[in-house]
């Protein structure tokens, strides 16, 4: 047997010393290290170590290649250094100490979506075929309106549609219990209080000319629904394990069964129909309100840039509903919308930076799982999959389409592209959009396409927004051989 004693000394000096080692653990192949600074380690003389085969850093971790026989030089590693190994988990815990502000909260949207791909990719191809089938106007009208056969399947899809995106809240509280190890019925029993048929329906609220509330006397507190909204579901799923987390250590155990789900789950409630749902409210509104302004100002090409930018982070927090009010509007004020133009060339940029994952990845059969559905269903007009599954994950294909995004709303509002009425955000959109906007139309979604696809590949090639933490596999569905 080799022995590592003096390779392993050499590389604890060279890599800072053990003061410097935030975590260690090996794979196969590698020693992994998450530094606390990078930059104290020596690589030319780690490389020059004999049992050393070469170095790289990826996801926050810096790794050096040993080969086979890694368990041993591990294990000398240990002894000498004085440092134990942590599991995979404390490792990637660890490299988020890498990680800035936007990375982490990129990290946990990943980390909470995670679980819940296979259900949103369903739910995109279904949204993606319904916007088919009733979105683009034949000649003889929309497929719905020709067929019964199809309005059936068309409705009956619906079904599964909603429960997947309406009720993505009771997902999303679910899976941050899941992930806070906290109790997860409790989790999916906020989640359905969030989008119960007792309260008004988000996107109805928008139209709504009297919103419903509960009467206490003394105050009221308006049922207002979250369907599809992420940011509230997000905040009162950890408020709940938080203090979940936080009754546990203070409940005595023979109490705990009773008390801690009550005091957890009842202040939940409350604080998210009560604080969240006021603040929810007021932002949709401002963000109308500045949306309708922008659309209407001399600076509607500028307007376009940051719109065209920002959409896709606004489809995130589900705050995207209240576009469809204000296109209604506009199509009432001036026959046409230029809005809605945007929104299409916003859902094709996710897919063009989710084609360029496809592209570089090709034949990682695990990811493409995710991926070829994720970009089938932005072409369509719903880009949940893509986000959630690729864009978000890697941060990087995610830039790449803002930006795409971003040029093409500014030159679509430069040129006044007007589209008659919403229709399938992806790239059938351009069958709703006004005959004399049509050939410009065409040059923005060429930008939308063009712009991200090669931006991720450049991002990608020049190592430019990529996360520094641990990316998060896609779940597959497990096949059996
Ligand atoms: O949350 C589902 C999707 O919602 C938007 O798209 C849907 O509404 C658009 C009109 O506002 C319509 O053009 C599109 O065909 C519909 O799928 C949003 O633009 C999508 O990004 C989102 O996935």
């Amino acid at each position: 047997m080799v022995d590592f004693n003096k390779d392993a000394k050499d590389l604890l000096e060279y890599i800072g010393g053990s003061d410097n080692i935030s975590a260690v653990s090996h794979c196969a192949t590698r020693m992994r290290f998450v530094l606390k600074d990078p930059t104290a380690a020596n690589v030319k003389k780690i490389e020059d170590i004999p049992a050393v085969k070469g170095t790289f850093t990826q996801a926050g971790q810096f790794q050096v290649i040993i080969g086979n026989e890694v368990p041993q030089f591990y294990n000398e590693f240990a002894k000498v250094s004085g440092k134990e190994g942590v599991s995979k988990d404390e490792a990637k815990a660890a490299a988020k100490q890498n990680q800035n502000v936007v990375q982490r909260a990129m990290a946990v949207l990943a980390e909470i979506f995670t679980p819940l791909i296979p259900a949103i990719v369903v739910g995109g191809l279904i949204l993606g075929f319904r916007n088919v089938l009733e979105g683009i106007n034949f000649a003889n009208g929309t497929i719905v309106s020709n067929s019964q056969f199809w309005t059936g399947v068309n409705d009956f899809l619906w079904l599964i549609g909603e429960a997947i995106f309406h009720f993505l809240p009771v997902g999303i509280t679910w899976s941050i219990t899941k992930k806070m190890g906290t109790t997860q019925i409790l989790g999916i029993v906020l989640g359905i209080t969030l989008v119960s048929p007792q309260l008004l329906n988000a996107y109805g609220v928008a139209g709504a000319t009297e919103i419903p509330f509960w009467d206490f006397g003394a105050f009221t507190i308006n049922k207002i629904g979250y369907q599809a909204q992420v940011i509230p579901a997000m905040l009162a799923g950890f408020v709940l394990a938080y203090l979940e987390i936080w009754l546990r250590k203070w409940v005595p155990q023979y109490i705990s069964m009773i008390v801690v789900p009550l005091l957890a789950l009842v202040p939940t409630v409350i604080i998210a129909h009560t604080v969240l749902g006021p603040i929810g409210w007021t932002i949709g509104q401002w963000v109308s309100e500045v949306v309708y302004a922008g659309l209407t100002g001399d600076f509607r090409w500028l307007f376009g840039l940051f719109f065209g930018t920002l959409y896709s982070p606004l489809v995130i927090t589900g705050l995207h509903h209240m576009s469809n009010a204000i296109d209604l509007q506009l199509i009432a004020d001036f026959g046409g919308t230029n809005l809605w133009p945007m929104i299409a060339l916003s859902n094709i940029a996710q897919g063009s930076a989710v084609l360029a994952i496809i592209f570089l990845h090709r034949g990682n059969e695990k990811e493409e799982q995710v991926s070829i559905p994720a970009a089938i269903s932005c072409y369509l007009g719903v880009t949940e999959p893509a986000m959630f599954g690729i864009n978000i994950k890697y941060i990087y294909p995610f830039v790449a389409a803002m930006i795409g995004s971003g040029i093409a709303g500014l030159v679509a509002t430069t040129f006044n592209v007007m589209a008659n009425s919403i229709g399938v955000g992806g790239i059938p959109g351009f069958l709703s959009i006004q005959t004399d906007s049509m050939a410009m139309f065409f040059v923005c979604m060429a930008i939308a396409i063009v712009v991200p696809f090669l931006l991720t590949i450049v991002f990608e090639k020049k190592q430019l927004f990529v996360p520094k933490g641990e990316v998060e596999d896609a779940p597959v569905i497990q096949t059996q051989k």
